[in-house]
Order: C-alpha cells, then structure tokens, then sequence
C-alpha cells in the first residue's frame, strides 16, 4: 500500500528515489525512516554537528530526507533535509530563544479539542495561526462528541466558528466512530496530517479508532481523580490503512509563537477587512470618531475579545522578532569576537 508516492513524495528535489526516505520518529538524535516499503534506523551525518546548524535544519517527523543506506541491515545516514513544503514551528520550551520543529510537509493540520472540556477559542485562534504560518491547511476537530449533548455541541460548533473563519470545523468521536468517515474524506491517500492538541484531548484514541487496532498506547482516565493520564511522548507518524499519513504528537500545554506575521491576515479575516474599511489610512482605532474597528465594536459585529487577541497576538509576534534579532545580533558579535581572537593568536604566532 506504501510506496514513496503515497508516502506523498513528489519527485522534484532531483535526488535518486533509492536514496529517498520520509522520517516517521524523532528520538534525541536517533530517527526511524520509511523508504514506503521498510524501515530504516537513522543517525545523522557529521555535516549536522556544525556548530551554527540551526534548529529548523535538523529533521524533523514528515520531513523527506535524503539518505545513504548502508549495508548493515536496515541502517541508514542521513545526508540532509531536502527542502519542506510546510513546517509547522514553535518558540522551544524554556527561556531559549530557539526555534523548534513540531512536524514538517503537514497538508493538513488538524486542531484538536475534547468537546466535553472547555473550549479554549483563544488558543484555536492561535493553532490556526500557526498552521497558516506552516504553510498547512487547519481543520477543527472537536472531540469526544458521544459525551456532549446536541445542544452543548451546536453552542460550541457556533463559538469555534467565529474565530475559525472559513475553517472546516467537524465533531467526532473516536468510540462511536460517528464523524471520522467526515474526517477520512479530507485525509485521503497521500496526504498527511498531524493531530496539535492538548494532553487528553484524544489525539492517540483517534488514531486507533482509524488504524483499527491499538498502535499508540492510551491509557483510561483514572476513576478516582478524572484526569486524562499523559501518555504520547514523542511525535510519531503513522501510515493509516488509506495511505494517509497521520502525526502524533504529545500534547502541548502552550504554544509559544515562533512566527506568524504573514499568516495574521488569513486568520484574522475579519479584523483586516474591517482595518482597511476604516477611512482613516492612519488610523489607531482607538478613539478616532468615525473608525470603522470602533463602530464594529460598538456593534458587536467584531467581539471585544476577538479584537483584544489580534491585538494581542500581533504584540506577541512583534516582540519574538525582536528577541530573535537581538539574539541574532549577538551571536553575530560573538562570532566576529572569536574570530579576531584566532587572528591575534595567529599573529602572535607568527611574530614569535
Ligand atoms: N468518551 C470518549 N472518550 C474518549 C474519546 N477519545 C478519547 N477518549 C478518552 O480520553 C482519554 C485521553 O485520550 P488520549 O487519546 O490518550 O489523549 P491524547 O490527546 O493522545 O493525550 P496525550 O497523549 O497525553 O497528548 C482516554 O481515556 C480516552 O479513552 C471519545 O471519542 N469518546
Ligand atoms: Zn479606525
């Protein structure tokens, strides 16, 4: 059923197909590759261990690299990434300024909630930002629709809607199997998607439900406290009976903006429709009398908080780039310092 061109590989990166594999794990620097019909232990070349590698050179799950299979069996060398079409990318925990991968070619990035939780639309807001920003296509799944009544589903369909503009939005449940036919039609040969989402959200059981038997360990909630227990630990792909792809990937408490500037306009629609209505090109939209962001306020057309979180996510993005340059200033100092140490030692060598 797997062969490379269902594992959604184009040939245009001008690399012999023999020597082409799409990584399926990430384990520290250990990888798992598919070449569609077997799987390879990876390690990377020494041309990664260069110290100025950045983060988003590495490989990351769904990426396609190019590899040098070696003769003992099903081993391989990773030479490098050829190029993604999309990468889905978050500032790293902790109070590094770097960059990671979550997952890289994703068509399809699917947001997931659990319907019988609290919807958090801010943080849809900023899924679907980041899955413009990768350069993928985000769908809404709302999970666990066999434990909300038809009423709470509608009330949240209808609240997910307004920040989710011209998103496909759908309700599942991964028990009764009721949607995921919905969600198979969008998920069709070749295609890959990766499941971003909260801890217990019922990432993994979706994908159970779809591969029919148990590839990703779930564990039951427990009785006595109710909390979802953590089980994903790593990002994984999995080839789904369809010859989809599907990532796994644990659940993310927050998700901190690494980019996003030229996927506000997609995600806020709304808002950037309603700025270039306001007949004042210079406009704050604050208090200026006839501004068309205040009327629509005013209105209720655009809610307080939708408008506060474009706002506020426009800040966020604006900041980021600033510590990103800030760190990039640095390390370019502390490059050129390095490099005038050298040319005195040398110096000094040679005046001796
Ligand atoms: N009733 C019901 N329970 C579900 C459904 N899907 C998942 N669950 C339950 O929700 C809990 C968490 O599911 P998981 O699939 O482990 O959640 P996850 O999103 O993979 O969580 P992490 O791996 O921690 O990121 C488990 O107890 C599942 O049985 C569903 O459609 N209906
Ligand atoms: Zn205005």
């Amino acid at each position: 059923m797997h062969n490379l061109e269902t594992l959604g590989w184009k040939n245009e990166f001008n690399v012999d197909q023999e020597n082409v594999a799409r990584i399926l794990t990430v384990q520290k620097n250990s990888f798992r590759a598919s070449d569609g019909e077997l799987d390879y232990q990876a390690h990377l070349s020494g041309r990664f261990l260069n110290e100025s590698t950045s983060p988003l050179d590495f490989p990351a799950v769904g990426d396609w690299v190019e590899v040098q299979k070696l003769s003992e069996e099903r081993k391989a060398v990773i030479k490098r990434v050829l190029p993604r079409a999309s990468q889905f990318v978050r500032q790293a925990a902790g109070e590094r300024t770097d960059p990671q991968i979550v997952a890289a070619n994703i068509d399809i990035a699917f947001i997931v909630n659990s319907l019988n939780h609290d919807l958090n639309v801010r943080r849809i807001e900023r899924y679907i930002l980041l899955a413009y920003d990768s350069g993928a296509m985000p769908i809404v799944l709302l999970t666990k629709k066999d434990q909300a009544s038809e009423d709470e589903i509608e009330e949240a369909i209808s609240s997910v809607k307004e920040v989710a503009i011209g998103v496909p939005i759908l309700a599942i449940s991964s028990l009764t199997g009721d949607g995921i036919e919905e969600l198979m039609n969008h998920l069709t040969t070749g295609k890959t998607g990766a499941l971003l989402g909260s801890s217990g959200v019922g990432k993994s059981t979706l994908i159970n439900a779809i591969v029919g038997y148990e590839v990703q360990e779930t564990k039951g909630i427990r009785e006595d406290d109710s909390k979802g227990r953590h089980t994903t630990t790593h990002r994984e792909m999995f080839m789904l009976p369809n010859g989809a792809m599907l990532i796994d990937t644990p659940g993310m408490r927050e998700i901190q903006l690494w980019d996003g500037e030229s996927a506000m306009e997609t995600t806020f629609q709304d808002v950037e429709v309603l700025e270039k209505e306001c007949r004042f090109s210079d406009c704050a939209h604050k208090t200026e009398p006839g501004c068309r962001i205040q009327e629509a306020l005013g209105t209720g057309e655009l809610s307080e908080e939708r408008y506060a979180s474009y706002l506020k996510l426009q800040r966020e993005i604006a900041f980021e780039k600033r510590k990103q340059n800030q760190k990039a200033k640095l390390e370019e100092k502390s490059k050129w310092k390095k490099i005038s140490k050298q040319q005195k030692d040398s110096y000094k060598y040679r005046a001796r």
